[in-house]
């Protein structure tokens, strides 16, 4: 065992002992280029054995090799990347070896293997390439109309259809009205037709009832360097400009000063805009998509909107149906913005309580989508706080809370029955059906206790299940 011999420096065998256990290749030529020492580093790197090498010319096993060029210019190399055979990468450094009279007399390489590195390299590489490729497809998903449009959820035939017609005249360079309450999803629909129209130009959205009277002119049609004081030096471009080639989103279209519409009528007119303080006109191509919650036919009876303005924006009309009206939507959503917030927040899934469910069924939703997704949002927030696994309703907003669940709504589909050709007496006898079926199965099918529960005598029970064909096994 070396290790039990003392330190003898010129013990040659001790040196190639630690030679030979170094993890970098070891290669020693001498003034000819004859291979003296290859450790066993060296072995594995270039897969060949040091009886084979030894005594022989190096540029016959390595013809790239970096000793001869050390040897012939007398140099050092520091650092080069070389790969001495197929899928093998090292990096080499080699110096002239020379006796104490200064002649030379060989050289020395040392190669540290970095093959791996080299394979990682690749792949991070190729991942990277991937990556792009990704971000590239995600980003012009992103903003695609289908992107918009996937958004936009609904288990209303009804509302599928004015999925379907908006996707239908995306592409068409129609003016559209959006008519819906707040919060139906008016601005998502506009970003979704604008998406999906395939303009290359951007969707500009301003709020008609939002901007101040005084600065309306100036946002929409922009001004001049100097047209008026507080003017920017440079001037400003309107939205007009800068929806140039996409779609300029109207919202509140109704509250849009009487004064102003008539400019706004022109530019839809003749397509072109003056910034104010300028004379040029500047010809513009923008799709105007515009929203309200008003009945803007009465405000034209009221001499608020000018009817010819609203002819120019009504050329296709869509009416967006409130929440109240598609019921079926609220499970719907509720359980995607649950599965959107409890994500966002890192948090496990928490559930919906059918109790919760029967107040949102019952509540009117004044705010549309954009309440009942406050609502989820608030009660994940506190769910997850209060470390619960689901919504409780002590979680919801007070005017939730204080809903009293209408008991015969829970067991009957009011709406079902309202909007159908039954006339009041066999309205309230599917109601009465209805009503035994529930407390039936509430009592397990005990006649007795249901009869009981009901307040009525055991043989009206009789009487009425046998009218209405209810059986029970
Ligand atoms: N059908 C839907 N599916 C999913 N999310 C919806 C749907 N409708 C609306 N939302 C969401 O509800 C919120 C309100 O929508 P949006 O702002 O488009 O309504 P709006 O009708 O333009 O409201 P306002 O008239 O107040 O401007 C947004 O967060 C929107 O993403």
């Amino acid at each position: 065992m070396v290790g039990e011999k003392s330190f003898n420096k010129h013990d040659r065998g001790l040196f190639e002992y630690i030679l030979d256990n170094i993890p970098d290749s070891i290669t020693v030529v001498d003034k000819d280029g004859t291979v003296i020492f290859f450790n066993s580093t060296a072995e594995q790197y270039f897969a060949v054995e040091r009886k084979d090498i030894i005594d022989k010319d190096i540029r016959t096993f390595f013809p790239n090799a970096i000793l001869p060029r050390v040897l012939e210019r007398k140099t050092s190399f520091y650092n080069i990347y070389n790969s001495p055979r197929e899928n093998s990468y090292v990096i080499s450094s080699a110096v002239p070896l020379y006796d104490k009279l200064g002649n030379l007399i060989g050289g020395l390489a040392r190669d540290r293997d970095i093959t791996e590195i080299v394979k990682l390299s690749d792949l991070l590489n190729k991942t990277q390439t991937n990556l792009l490729q990704l971000e590239k497809e995600y980003s012009k998903m992103a903003s695609s109309g289908e992107a918009y449009f996937s958004k936009i959820i609904s288990n209303s035939t009804n509302f599928i259809q004015i999925i379907n017609l908006c996707r239908n005249i995306a592409k068409s360079p129609l003016n559209i009205l959006l008519k819906g309450e707040s919060g139906t999803g008016k601005e998502l629909f506009a970003k979704a037709i604008h998406y999906e129209s395939g303009r290359k130009g951007k969707f500009i959205p301003i709020n008609c009832s939002a901007i101040p009277r005084e600065l309306f002119e100036s946002e929409i049609f922009g001004y001049e360097a100097g047209a008026f004081t507080g003017a920017k030096n440079e001037g400003k471009m309107g939205k007009f400009e800068e929806a140039e080639g996409g779609t300029l989103f109207l919202d509140e279209i109704a509250d849009m000063p009487l004064e102003l519409q008539p400019k706004l009528l022109r530019i839809l007119e003749d397509g072109v805009v003056t910034r104010i303080g300028s004379n040029k006109q500047k010809k513009i191509d923008v799709r105007i998509i515009s929203a309200t919650n008003k009945d803007i036919r009465e405000l034209i009876t009221q001499d608020k909107f000018r009817m010819d303005l609203y002819y120019r924006l009504d050329v296709f009309q869509i009416n967006i149906p409130p929440l109240r009206d598609r019921k079926g939507d609220i499970a719907l959503l509720a359980n995607k913005f649950l599965q959107e917030f409890c994500m966002e927040q890192g948090i496990s899934i928490v559930e919906i309580p059918d109790e919760v469910f029967d107040i949102f069924n019952q509540y009117s939703w004044g705010g549309n989508v954009r309440e009942l997704r406050n609502v989820i949002q608030r009660s994940v927030v506190i769910a997850s706080q209060s470390g619960k696994d689901k919504i409780e309703k002590e979680f919801l907003p007070y005017e939730l809370q204080r809903i009293k669940i209408d008991e015969i709504n829970k067991i009957i589909n009011i709406d079902e029955i309202v909007n159908s050709d039954t006339g009041l007496e066999e309205y309230l006898e599917k109601i009465e059906k209805r009503i035994i079926q529930k407390t039936l199965e509430e009592s397990k099918n005990n006649k007795a206790l249901a009869a009981k529960s009901l307040k009525i005598p055991r043989a009206t029970l009789y009487y009425k299940m046998d009218k209405y064909g209810i059986s029970i096994d």
